[in-house]
């Protein structure tokens, strides 16, 4: 499987399609095609000297004679954690900080409304070693650890909302630890958090040592720049999750994620999109880059040798949106900030369209839903 050495599929297009097969398959991977953003000579330069691609791009809604334009930019990082993980737990923590303090000036610059970091982006993916200390100890609460704070600075000092995912221990209930997002509104306070949904129990996901399954549903956010939500990692595998956070009315549902190639790299491109389409919004997926390291050998339990590693995290964040058009994504190997400009009105336009909210027959599903999950229920073959 490629590792750092290989950029993008969409780079790889360029390189070897002539130019009117190129037009065609993007028409047809991509749908239609998203008007590249001119974001400010500074804020590229910056990215250039801060070592991380930037790229813009918008999406278009049509002009209705009732409704303004409701137009939102959303900033979606992705970075490699800067230091070894075996480097004390504070150093890390702040060297992360700081290179997410950078990203953020840049979005800044660039006119970005809300910004989401990728999931635990505090921390080293450690999960996969299943020992507690010292990972565990990345731990922060959701309402005023310093992660939480620091969050509050950004968003107050760039009129941005901050969608901020990470591990949370939750001092009230227990010192228990959970996978969290808080959302952290433009003025600087606390607008809520919304916590991981669905545990991986595949590869080296061992996430289950660690936390619980979310305990909060499916909330969705009112910012001052539209409804959104946050669909962690693993859930975005669960066409049932994204719909409910639609049904709260998400236009946006952010999915910060922490996921490697030779898992999950042929599903990326599909299913945050799908859930755009299926659900009539726009999805954000976000990933983490490179590979990280740990101190102690650990083994998948597949038979194969014990090793020090996770695999490769191919980052490829991109934003879709409800009429299936994407962005390009960004770089499999390098940190990046993804900047979009959504017209939230394609939201509603699409709805008007394909009417898969009118014609979704939840009553139909609730009811037989109901019943699948009884103990006596028997699946309804029917035999000759
Ligand atoms: N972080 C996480 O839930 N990863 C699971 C693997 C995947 O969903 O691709």
């Amino acid at each position: 499987m490629a590792g750092s050495h290989w950029e993008s599929v969409e780079q790889c297009l360029e390189k070897h399609l002539p130019a009117a097969d190129l037009r065609e398959v993007k028409r047809i991977l991509y749908g239609k095609e998203t008007r590249k953003l001119d974001l400010p000579s500074r804020a590229c330069q910056t990215a250039l000297e801060g070592e991380f691609e930037l790229q813009g791009y918008a999406f278009e809604a049509a002009v209705e004679q009732l409704r303004h334009p409701r137009i939102v930019r959303v900033g979606l990082v992705q970075n490699r954690t800067p230091l070894p993980a075996d480097t004390p737990v504070a150093k890390q923590v702040s060297a992360l900080h700081s290179r997410i303090e950078a990203i953020a000036e840049v979005a800044a610059m660039c006119g970005v409304n809300i910004i989401c970091f990728q999931e635990a982006w505090t921390m080293p993916f450690a999960f996969c070693t299943r020992e507690k200390l010292p990972w565990t100890e990345f731990a922060e609460s959701a309402d005023d650890g310093p992660t939480t704070r620091f969050c509050q600075k950004l968003a107050k000092k760039h009129d941005m909302v901050v969608v901020s995912p990470i591990l949370e221990r939750d001092g009230e209930h227990g010192d228990i630890l959970w996978n969290t997002a808080v959302v952290v509104s433009n003025s600087g306070a606390v607008l809520g958090k919304t916590r991981k949904n669905h545990i991986p129990r595949v590869g080296d996901f061992n996430e289950s040592t660690y936390y619980m399954e979310g305990n909060l549903g499916h909330p969705v956010f009112q910012t001052q720049f539209g409804r959104i939500a946050v669909n962690i990692c693993y859930g975005r595998h669960h066409p049932l999750n994204w719909l409910m956070y639609s049904l709260n009315g998400a236009e946006i549902i952010f999915n910060p994620s922490a996921t490697i190639g030779v898992l999950s790299e042929s599903l990326w491109p599909i299913e945050a999109r799908n859930a755009a389409i299926a659900n009539h919004c726009f999805t954000c997926a976000i990933n983490r880059v490179g590979e990280e390291h740990f101190p102690n050998e650990f083994t998948s339990g597949d038979g194969k040798k014990a090793h020090r590693d996770f695999g490769y995290f191919y980052g490829s964040s991109y934003v879709s949106a409800p009429d299936s058009s994407r962005t390009p994504g960004l770089s499999r190997c390098r940190d990046g900030l993804l900047v979009a400009e959504l017209d939230l009105n394609l939201c509603r336009q699409v709805n008007d369209v394909w009417n898969f909210k009118m014609t979704g027959r939840y009553e139909m599903y609730a009811r037989e839903l109901a019943e699948a999950v009884k103990p006596s229920y028997r699946p309804n073959i029917v035999k000759e």
